[in-house]
């Protein structure tokens, strides 16, 4: 092999150095293979620069204050309103000032060779990829390569939307300045999340959605952030579309909505769900539609329209795979990286002639997407879910028994805060007698989603969830009350 081939050519090619992409090629180079990243953007991807650790930057001195006026003694102490100037300093801190020499020193560290660029299926396990002074160097890798392309934010076609200067997740995240009045278009966990921090940080805040808030999480839960957001003086128009926007020349920003109403803001954020990142990405030469999300099978491998492996090749076996958002298993930055832990081990695994191991709960199976997707949502108050709603249950045709409590009745709950408001519900599999989901809403829920995570992914039978004590008094005591409603006899 000559020089130039030595440096072009890798075992595994990851396209996309995001969370996931970096987790594959961090995997397989701890599996004994050599890895190159390819990115054309922040080594670190949306989560690290304009999703998660921005955004739960903007939320959390919020959060932290409301804590501190739920106690009537501290709430005395606190004299002032939120610093809107240093809480923006600090997120700029955790987007690391938008510079990725950390992440970068950390691929160095873990051998990972990073080539920037757009990256480009060329042929069966080559990419190519192109810089932005449009030279191209061509890749090609001996086992893999991994689609870790991620997704960006989705325009709904609303008239005139494009013109008037939209925020998206982006614009918002790493906003310098907060708007006097921001309308959010959608009630998503985008939209509610950054109507909770705008309105914290001194914005009007005016959320239009076309359905109930949080419509993918159980209803009460919805209903509660509804109210907190209510509460923190945030208009809602639920279960109305906008149907126009116009940017004036004042730069006022006027939204025409389908109940005949009218808002004026100084920004419209869009926050209407994700599109996937493979519009130029190669997929037509492998009989996808460009543009499209890619669906996998159980080892994460790209298939086509005829749901087999897309374009073995030459090779004779499958080559293509995708983790992380552009496979819509599960948008979240730890399910993302679940799976790039599992795909990275299974290529290496293969590399080393052994099979993975893809059984139900295999050392390479990614069963926690299917059956524990886990997500805490930043609102106030928080969400904390994992695994089936009652609604999803009902759909995989699951007999289940619903079992509800208050949150606030609990003693932890309301010694936390004074007039802790909350609910939590647990689905539990009436055939096995184990929880399949877990649904939390309150103030610093978060906190408590992983004892239902481990309760799940362990299928621990509910009579030994007796045994699982838990101390007095704190808000897990949820758990002895949810089981004291369901009762001991089934
Ligand atoms: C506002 C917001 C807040 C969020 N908050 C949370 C949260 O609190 N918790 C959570 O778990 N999840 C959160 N998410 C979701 C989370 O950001 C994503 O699930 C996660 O970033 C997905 O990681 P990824 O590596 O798949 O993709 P990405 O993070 O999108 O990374 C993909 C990378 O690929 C690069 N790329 C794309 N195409 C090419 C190409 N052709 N060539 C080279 N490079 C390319 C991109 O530049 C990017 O760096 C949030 C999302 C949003 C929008
Ligand atoms: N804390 C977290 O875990 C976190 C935080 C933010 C984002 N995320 C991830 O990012 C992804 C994207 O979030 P998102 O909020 O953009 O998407 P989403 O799918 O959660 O919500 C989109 C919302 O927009 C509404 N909508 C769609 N078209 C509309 C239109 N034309 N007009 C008005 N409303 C419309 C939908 O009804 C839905 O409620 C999510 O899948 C989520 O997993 C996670």
């Amino acid at each position: 092999m000559t020089t130039a081939e030595q440096n072009t050519t890798f075992d595994v090619l990851v396209i996309g150095a995001g969370p996931v992409g970096e987790n594959v090629a961090d995997r397989v180079v701890q599996g004994g293979l050599t890895a190159a990243i390819v990115e054309r953007e922040l080594v670190g991807g949306e989560c690290s620069y304009w999703a998660c650790m921005p955004t739960k930057a903007l939320l959390r001195d919020a959060a932290a204050l409301r804590a501190a006026r739920a106690l009537p003694a501290a709430r005395r102490a606190v004299t002032g309103d939120l610093d809107a100037a240093a809480v923006l300093a600090r997120r700029d801190r955790f987007a690391s000032d938008w510079n990725d020499s950390g992440q970068v020193d950390w691929l160095d560290n873990a051998g990972i060779s990073l080539i920037r660029g757009h990256g480009r299926i060329t042929d069966t396990l080559t990419v190519t990829v192109t810089r932005d002074d449009d030279t191209t160097t061509v890749l090609r890798a001996r086992q893999a390569v991994v689609i870790a392309t991620g997704s960006s934010a989705q325009l709904p076609p609303i008239r005139g939307l494009d013109d008037a200067a939209p925020w998206t997740s982006r614009e918002a995240a790493a906003t310098q300045t907060i708007p006097d009045r921001l309308a959010v278009i959608g009630g998503g966990v985008v939209g509610s999340e950054m109507a909770t921090a705008f309105s914290a940080l001194g914005s009007q805040v005016t959320l239009i959605s076309q359905a109930r808030l949080l419509p993918a999480v159980e209803a009460f839960a919805g209903d509660l952030v509804a109210e907190g957001l209510r509460n923190a003086g945030v208009d809602l128009h639920l279960g109305v579309d906008a149907t126009e926007v116009r940017r004036d020349g004042d730069r006022t920003v006027r939204l025409s909505l389908s109940d005949g109403q009218e808002i004026d803001a100084d920004e419209v954020l869009v926050a209407t769900g994700r599109t996937p990142n493979t519009e130029d990405l190669g997929l037509d030469q492998l009989g996808l539609a460009a543009g499209s999300w890619l669906s996998v099978d159980d080892a994460l491998a790209v298939l086509g329209d005829d749901d087999q492996p897309v374009a073995p090749g030459a090779v004779g076996r499958a080559w293509l795979y995708a983790a992380g958002d552009v496979n819509r298993r599960a948008m979240l930055t730890h399910h993302g990286k679940y799976q790039a832990r599992a795909l990275g081990d299974a290529i290496a695994a293969r590399a080393h002639g052994k099979e993975p191991d893809l059984d139900t709960w295999g050392r390479h199976a990614v069963t926690a997407d299917d059956r524990a997707v886990t997500q805490v949502i930043f609102t106030d108050p928080e969400v904390a879910v994992v695994g089936l709603s009652a609604e999803g249950a009902a759909v995989a045709g699951f007999a289940t028994r619903i079992v509800d409590h208050d949150l606030g009745a609990v003693a932890g709950a309301a010694l936390h805060a004074d007039g802790y408001r909350g609910r939590a519900r647990m689905i539990i599999d009436q055939d096995r007698n184990v929880l399949i989901g877990f649904t939390a809403v309150g103030p610093d829920v978060a906190e408590l989603l992983h004892a239902a995570t481990i309760a799940i992914t362990g299928e621990v039978p509910l009579d030994r969830l007796w045994h699982a004590v838990p101390a007095y008094p704190t808000i897990n005591e949820i758990w002895l009350r949810l089981l004291e409603t369901d009762g001991r006899d089934h």
